[in-house]
This record gives C-alpha cells, structure tokens and sequence, in this order.
C-alpha cells in the first residue's frame, strides 16, 4: 500500500478501461474543456467583430472618412467599463483588451486603403 493510500479518503472512479483516476483530476479535466470551449466562442467573437470593423471601414472609405473614429473609441471603451463592472470583472483589464480589439482593427482598416 503507498502513502497516498493509506491517507486518502476519497473515493475512487475508474476511467471506461479501468484505469483508476483522481476524481479531483477529472473535474480539472471537465473544468478546462469549458475554458476550452469559451477560448473558442472568444475568438469566433473577435472574428465577427472584426468582420463588422471591415465593413465599417468599407462604408468609411466610401464617404471618404478617416479611419480613426476617436469619440466611437471613447464611447466603445465606456461601454467596455460599464459591462466589466457589470460582470464583476477587473475594468482595467477589460479596458486593455478592448484597446487591443481596436487597434487590431484599426490596423486591418488602414491596410485595405
Ligand atoms: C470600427 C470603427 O472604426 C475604428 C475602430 C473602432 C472599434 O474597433 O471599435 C472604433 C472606432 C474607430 O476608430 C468604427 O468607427 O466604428
């Protein structure tokens, strides 16, 4: 018998073959599956922001309008505080990925003039 044996309590699963695992292990296991499916969801959501943006800055070139938008920017960033603090998450941080998402779209934007 090895130590952990001897001083755990907790009960024991077995996986499909058979194989004993932790049950700690496999809700870690079930937990990052979650995170794994959110990344995703994340990113399908910059894409269709970013899609959007390029639209925007087709309809800007159209009427001959500069790419940069600075009071759409401050407006986006406010809503960006408000919605963190909302969601009981840190604002500042909210704030810098959006300030990222921004100039990641500007970028694209001045590349397709
Ligand atoms: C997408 C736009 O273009 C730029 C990008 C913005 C954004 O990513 O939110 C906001 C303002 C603009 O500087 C826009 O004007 O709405």
């Amino acid at each position: 018998m090895t130590e952990r044996d001897e001083t755990t309590t907790t009960e024991r699963f077995t996986t499909d073959g058979g194989e004993e695992f932790d049950p700690a292990e496999a809700s870690l296991d079930e937990l990052r599956h979650e995170i794994e499916d959110i990344d995703r969801e994340i990113v399908e959501l910059i894409a269709r922001r970013t899609y959007v943006a390029d639209t925007v800055a087709q309809v800007k070139a159209d009427r001959n309008l500069p790419t940069t938008d600075e009071s759409q920017e401050e407006r986006v960033m406010e809503r960006a505080a408000t919605n963190a603090k909302r969601f009981e998450v840190d604002a500042n941080l909210v704030k810098a990925i959006f300030r990222l998402l921004i100039e990641l779209n500007k970028a694209e934007q001045r590349e397709s003039r």
